[in-house]
């Protein structure tokens, strides 16, 4: 039997009384895309950071190709839900900025890597721009172009999409699938039922910090037996009934073949408005890790541009 690309075994995590993640076991093949979905609180993010080596595990462990990844050491990338670009420097030199920074690229590999990278989430022509001048779904690209410029071999992406207005999730979504099309390993934590049905392999539901269905991502969604996985996915059907549908949505229990068909529909808009990757905001003096800083929302926002 051949390695999993990934093992997360045991995976416990407990902060004082409360246990968020209570034993996960995943596996994951290289090439396979995983869908994590399931109701706020049930630990979809935690499961990401700890395979990431965000946050300390209580139990368990985590093997990339057999072995514990390092962080920082760019095997696993991170996209988050906020962007955490730069806003003083334009789309290119966010993401060079990055490479030389963890990478210690020289600068004119750097420029041209950047603008290898945004030209393959399709945003080359508005690599001078700064963040300000982007939406947020060029944002959320130039975020994942800062990302695939660090040749991870698996990147987790966090709600990529919950802080963009509908309209805008959609090419960031369309920049996942393409990823998916060219064999990334990716863990992708999603309210976009829709989205995970059709690029997923697999869907795994968390509820209560662990994982109750794992299966084919249109199994899951068309089977859907599981009684807590079959709420979640009413309340998410009624949540999304407002989209225009020819067709009228049931508010409760829509029996498996309708779950299904429905999950086509796009999903409401959610709260905020910024989502990301997660690069250190500054190299604090003597170097930093990238991972440790990933996603720190208390971290500096203002570093010097390279000079
Ligand atoms: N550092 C922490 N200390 C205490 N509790 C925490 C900590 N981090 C997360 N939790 C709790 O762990 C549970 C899982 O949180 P997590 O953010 O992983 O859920 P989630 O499934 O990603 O939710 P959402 O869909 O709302 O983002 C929640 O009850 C949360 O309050």
């Amino acid at each position: 039997m051949t390695t999993p690309f990934l093992q997360a075994e045991k995976l416990e995590r407990r902060v004082g009384d409360t246990q968020i993640l209570a034993g996960i076991d995943l596996s994951v093949n290289k090439g396979e895309v995983v869908g994590l979905i399931g109701p706020s609180g049930s630990g979809k993010s935690s499961l990401l950071r700890a395979i990431a080596g965000l946050d300390p595990l209580t139990g368990g462990r985590v093997l990339v190709e057999g072995r514990t990844p390092t962080p920082g050491d760019g095997t696993i990338g991170m996209v988050f839900q906020q962007f955490n670009l730069w806003p003083h420097l334009t789309a290119g030199e966010n993401v060079a900025l990055a490479l030389r920074l963890v990478r210690k690229m020289p600068r004119a590999e750097a420029t041209e890597r950047a603008r290898a990278m945004l030209d393959r989430v399709g945003l080359l022509k508005l690599a001078d721009r700064r963040p300000a001048q982007l939406s947020g779904g060029q944002q959320q690209r130039v975020a994942i172009a800062r990302t695939l410029a660090m040749e991870p071999r698996l990147i987790l992406f966090d709600e990529p999409t919950a802080s963009l207005d509908p309209e805008l999730t959609t090419e960031v979504l369309d920049v996942i699938r393409g990823l998916a099309e060219t064999g990334m390993t990716m863990l992708v934590v999603s309210h976009e039922m829709g989205f995970v049905a059709s690029v997923a392999s697999r869907a795994a539901f968390l509820d209560h910090g662990r994982v109750l269905v794992d299966g084919p991502a249109k199994a899951v969604f068309r089977d859907a037996e599981e009684p807590r996985l079959r709420r979640f996915l009413s309340t998410y059907l009624q949540r999304v009934a407002w989209a225009p549908d020819p067709e009228p949505v049931p508010a409760a229990d829509p029996g498996p073949l309708a779950t299904f068909a429905l999950l086509q529909q796009p999903a409401a808009p959610e709260g905020s408005t910024m989502s990301l990757l997660g690069l250190p905001p500054a190299a604090p003096p003597g170097g930093f890790s990238l991972l440790d800083s990933m996603g720190d929302p208390a971290a500096p926002k203002s570093p010097k541009a390279d000079g």
